[in-house]
């Protein structure tokens, strides 16, 4: 089963991943940008460097995704894959920039993934002032320094891109403890 991990920045898809792996040890763990060589040349690019065309940001994470889906997903299908990030973010991000309307976005995804989705879609939900705190904590990337409105209008488009794909959803508190997080994705799994 493919599932993926989805949250804006520091909601704590990492730190699940890292405790899935551990239960789930024969689980292909992959992300995204950066699941393939390719991806992590294209991750350097799309979050260190400026970028000035929507466009242009749009284009790389595609790239980044139909490599991911045609190297990583699909050759391990009949597998459990656990992803941090998937079409998802990919959809959420762009909807939230507004360049680009909601038809291409879905069009173009889909294109890029030959109608690969995830399986189930977990959620990890954070409070404004939980993500305050968390954002306090850490240096900024590009995307991070667009400030806590903005990340949590993508949390509410990652709600939209699973209904516009018709994924299963689960929502999980991202302020709970980490361990109770793990337990409850598991048993959902
Ligand atoms: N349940 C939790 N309660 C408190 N702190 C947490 C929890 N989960 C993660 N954290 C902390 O929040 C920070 C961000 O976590 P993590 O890197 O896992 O998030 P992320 O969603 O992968 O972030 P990003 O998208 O920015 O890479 C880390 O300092 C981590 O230790
Ligand atoms: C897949 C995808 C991601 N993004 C953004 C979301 C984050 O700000 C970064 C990825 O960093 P992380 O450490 O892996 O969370 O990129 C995006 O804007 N569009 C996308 O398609």
């Amino acid at each position: 089963m493919y599932v993926t991990i989805e949250g804006i920045d520091t909601a704590g898809k990492s730190t699940q991943i890292q405790k899935l792996q551990e239960h789930f040890k024969d689980a292909i763990i992959t992300k995204e940008p950066g699941g393939t060589k390719l991806g992590s040349k294209i991750r350097e690019i799309v979050l260190g460097a400026q970028i000035n065309s929507k466009k242009a940001e749009f284009l790389l994470f595609l790239a980044d995704r139909a490599e991911h889906i045609q190297e990583v997903i699909k050759p391990n299908i009949s597998k459990m894959i656990i992803s941090d990030r998937s079409i998802v973010s990919g959809i959420a991000y762009a909807l939230v920039q507004g360049e680009i309307s909601e038809t291409a976005i879905v069009h173009l995804n889909r294109f890029a993934t030959d109608g690969t989705y995830p399986k189930k879609v977990f959620l990890l939900k954070l409070t404004k002032e939980e993500l305050e705190f968390r954002l306090s904590q850490k240096k900024l990337d590009g995307i991070e320094l667009r400030g806590v409105e903005y990340l949590l209008s993508i949390q509410d488009a990652i709600v939209k891109a699973t209904e516009l794909l018709e994924l299963e959803l689960v929502v999980v508190d991202a302020t709970k403890d980490i361990e109770t997080i793990t337990k409850e994705i598991i048993k959902s799994i």
